[in-house]
């Protein structure tokens, strides 16, 4: 399980923290941010501060460029000079911030100046390499600084060198690679090229759409797919792509996400899935200004499942993109986890009506015998029984449905399950693996752990009920809760609405078995 995401060096950050957990009432982090200012207040420095604001982090503004501009036309960019920008920088020295974030910087001075920060500071550095705004006009100077028209290329170059996550759009990619990039092979051909220039991660913004074949296409039926690639983890996250005019402020939106989100302690990986969360349902609720085109508008953490990207990565199996069969109308309840079929003699005749069998022990015939019995035993209750891991079993024997682990999802032949109609359940621990999950369409989700668990190792930092209140509040799949639960915890969690509660030890492990699950089915069916 990978829980520990090197990526950034000197910055080591953990995916174990969760998002309501993490933003206090009394003290907010601080993104050092590093823009120019936008006269239209669609981008820049003004787009910065808004989606920080709306992530419940400060933006500590350091301004590089005063733009004049609007949806026509850029009429003049003035570059903060020197003592101004050195003024700045000491202004801010006395905060801590958790995490850098540059988009427009006007010159290798400035570019030189904002390295040193983050050296001094070893906190991670999100890139986003502004040089044109979406009117075409562009924000460098670039004859100011080397009379030869390249001096936005040094700027870039510097800066790609430095940033933990590097994040051009396909123009900007294709200048810096200096080759042209026209599908999906291609994307993967200048990350590795970026990353081989400096950057320890680049995700390359595929606003330019892809269709089916992987090929750059700006038909507006297709979907948008942004590449992620650093030396530990490549995916693509691929969402439906949104007809709206009002695209300004996109680039900077994502890079002060995805800043924020490591700012909150979140690990690169869920951080960039939570700043494509935030561009999908900022650009779903975009609106115009004064009857001018507007900017993606993210205005709270992202909170709905139509934001959640489908990760892609080289494991993933997606040929046949049909959801799995749904669970039906009852939820799923209190979910018992046995180790034995035996248990469901004991359990099914209670009125439990959904259950796993998570076998540790067994091989072979003793396994297969242990499936057949406990899938005879749910048959006879009518109970929805679920096998953990031995999915070529489950068919074989036609069990209701199959639980599967992240690194399971890549061992599993996934189109088989499928098409034997069996359900699909997985387990997940954080935003990446949620979206992982979701490019699977299951019959449910499972999110843990809520609480410390002794029944299994687990390196994931418990999200507790608030944690697990954001997950069932974002995803309509219906959610397992699991890890940790007891008794009176179970009240807590059945109040959230989640579908169902996994659960080991408190029944396995309880003096009164019986007992303690008539006490558990009384909650999870009030
Ligand atoms: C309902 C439910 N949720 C999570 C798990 C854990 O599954 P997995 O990650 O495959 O780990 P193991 O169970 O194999 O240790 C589960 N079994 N059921
Ligand atoms: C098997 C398992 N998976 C978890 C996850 O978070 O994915 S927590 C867990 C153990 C659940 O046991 P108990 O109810 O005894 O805490």
């Amino acid at each position: 399980m990978n829980v520990v995401n090197s990526v950034s060096n000197p910055v080591a950050l953990t995916n174990k923290v969760s998002l309501t957990n993490k933003v206090s009432l009394t003290n907010k982090v601080s993104v050092l941010t590093f823009s120019g200012s936008d006269s239209a207040g669609l981008a820049g420095m003004q787009m910065d501060s808004k989606v920080q604001h709306a992530f419940g982090v400060h933006c500590l503004s350091v301004l590089t460029a005063v733009t004049a501009q609007n949806n026509q036309h850029t009429f003049l960019v003035q570059a903060v000079g020197p003592q101004m920008f050195a003024a700045q920088l000491k202004a801010v020295a006395v905060f801590t911030p958790k995490a850098m974030k540059c988009g427009l910087v006007a010159n290798v001075q400035q570019a030189q100046l904002i390295i040193d920060t983050q050296k001094k500071l070893g906190i991670a550095l999100i890139c986003d390499p502004v040089s044109h705004a979406t009117n075409g006009g562009a924000l460098n100077n670039e004859a100011e600084l080397d009379g030869e028209g390249n001096s936005n290329k040094s700027v870039q170059n510097l800066l790609l060198a430095h940033s933990t996550l590097f994040t051009p759009n396909i123009p900007e990619a294709e200048k810096l690679v200096g080759f042209a990039i026209k599908d999906s092979f291609h994307i993967i051909k200048a990350a590795k090229a970026l990353l081989k220039m400096g950057a320890q991660a680049v995700l390359i913004k595929g606003g330019h759409r892809l269709n089916d074949e992987g090929i750059i296409k700006d038909n507006p039926s297709t979907y948008s797919q942004d590449y992620f690639h650093s030396v530990q983890n490549q995916f693509w996250l691929q969402s439906d792509s949104i007809n709206t005019l009002h695209t300004r402020g996109t680039g900077c939106a994502l890079a002060s996400a995805i800043a924020s989100g490591i700012a909150l302690g979140y690990c690169l990986k869920d951080a960039v899935v939570m700043g494509k969360m935030a561009i999908t349902q900022g650009l779903l609720n975009a609106q115009g200004v004064d009857g001018e085109k507007g900017a993606v508008q993210i205005n709270r953490v992202p909170d709905t499942q139509v934001s959640l990207p489908r990760l892609i990565c080289a494991q993933t199996q997606t040929q046949e993109n049909m959801p799995f069969p749904d669970i039906g109308d009852t939820p799923l309840g209190l979910y018992p986890i046995v180790e034995r079929a035996a248990w469901l003699e004991q359990l099914l005749p209670l009125g439990v009506s959904t259950i796993q069998l998570r076998v540790k022990d067994l091989i072979g015939q003793a396994l297969e015998d242990e499936i057949c019995l406990a899938i005879a035993i749910a048959t006879r209750y009518q109970c929805r029984l679920f096998i953990n891991d031995y999915w070529q079993l489950a068919i074989q024997h036609g069990a209701y449905g199959v639980h599967l682990g992240q690194e399971d999802l890549a061992e599993a032949q996934i189109q088989q399950i499928r098409r034997a109609g069996l359900r699909l359940g997985i387990s997940t621990h954080c935003h990446f693996e949620v979206a992982k999950a979701h490019a699977y369409r299951p019959s449910y989700i499972a999110y843990g752990p809520v609480f410390p668990t002794k029944s299994k190792d687990m390196p994931w930092v418990p999200q507790g009920v608030k944690g697990l209140a954001y997950w069932q509040k974002l995803l309509d799949y219906p959610l397992v809760a699991i890890g940790g639960i007891d008794l009176e915890s179970a009240k807590d969690i059945h109040a959230l609405g989640v579908s169902g509660i996994g659960m080991i030890s408190q029944i396995t492990q309880a003096q009164d078995p019986i007992a303690v699950t008539n006490a558990l089915l009384a909650i999870t069916r009030s």
